[in-house]
């Protein structure tokens, strides 16, 4: 690893939550987005989930585990085992634990899975928490293309005290610790703003890194119909 422990730049927006602007170079965000595509168009496909306060805008595939709410299984819908989870994300996630905290705990968190969003102009997510996750890891996120406002709240309530971040492309943010289960959303999508070298026509990618914590052993062999994870 030839970048420094610590991001010089990083902000603690709250206990353990802490937004790196400009963590990844041009060139690193090129080859994450084209990486991005391949995994859209794989056999996860894009979906948009029915939650309890509706169809989500934001479209997500899954890598390492399928993530539906509220819940992750070993299988994807049609019965196919999940894509694995890249090595190049528990790596990124690993960085990120670096450069966020100064240092990756031992042992290290088992990241194992991946959800990759993508915003169109108008897609927003609504203030949740990310709980179905049976680890307290941190959760690593790093945004691609438009910049968004990031709302990062408490872990009591959906509502204020809560502080908006402008999370731009090649942003890392994680969060952890005390902000673990945290409310969190991004309310607004600045269309447009993305660098046109970056090779993203339009719209935000976040990916987002997580430890679930369930035993790989109920991953299953593939094509299992009984590996669902409850
Ligand atoms: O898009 C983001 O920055 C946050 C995504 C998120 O909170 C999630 O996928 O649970
Ligand atoms: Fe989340």
């Amino acid at each position: 690893m030839d970048e420094p422990l610590f991001s010089p730049g990083r902000v603690e927006v709250a206990p353990g939550a802490v937004h790196v602007p400009g963590w990844l170079d041009l060139e690193e965000q090129r080859a994450l987005v084209d990486l991005c595509r391949e995994w859209m168009r794989g056999p996860g496909g894009m979906t948009r989930h029915r939650t309890r306060g509706g169809t989500m805008s934001v479209a997500m595939t899954s890598l390492g585990w399928y993530w539906r709410p509220y819940r992750y299984s070993a299988t994807l819908p049609d019965g196919r085992p999940v894509p694995p989870l890249p090595p190049v994300l528990s790596t990124l996630a690993l960085r990120g634990l670096a450069a966020a905290y100064g240092t990756v705990p031992a042992p290290a968190p088992a990241y194992d899975v991946a959800l990759v969003n993508f915003y169109a102009a108008t897609a927003t997510m609504g203030m949740h928490r990310d709980t179905d996750e049976r680890t307290d890891a941190p959760v690593v996120s790093v945004s691609l293309g438009d910049t968004c406002v990031f709302r990062f709240g408490n872990t009591a309530t959906r509502t204020r005290p809560y502080t908006d971040v402008e999370l731009r492309s090649g942003d890392l943010f994680v969060f952890g610790g005390p902000s673990r289960w945290a409310y969190h959303g991004v309310p607004r999508v600045f269309a447009g703003t993305a660098n046109p070298a970056l090779g993203l026509e339009s719209g935000r990618i976040n990916i987002t890194v997580r430890a679930s914590g369930l035993p790989p052993a109920e991953r299953g062999p593939a094509g299992a119909s009984s590996s669902e994870a409850v």
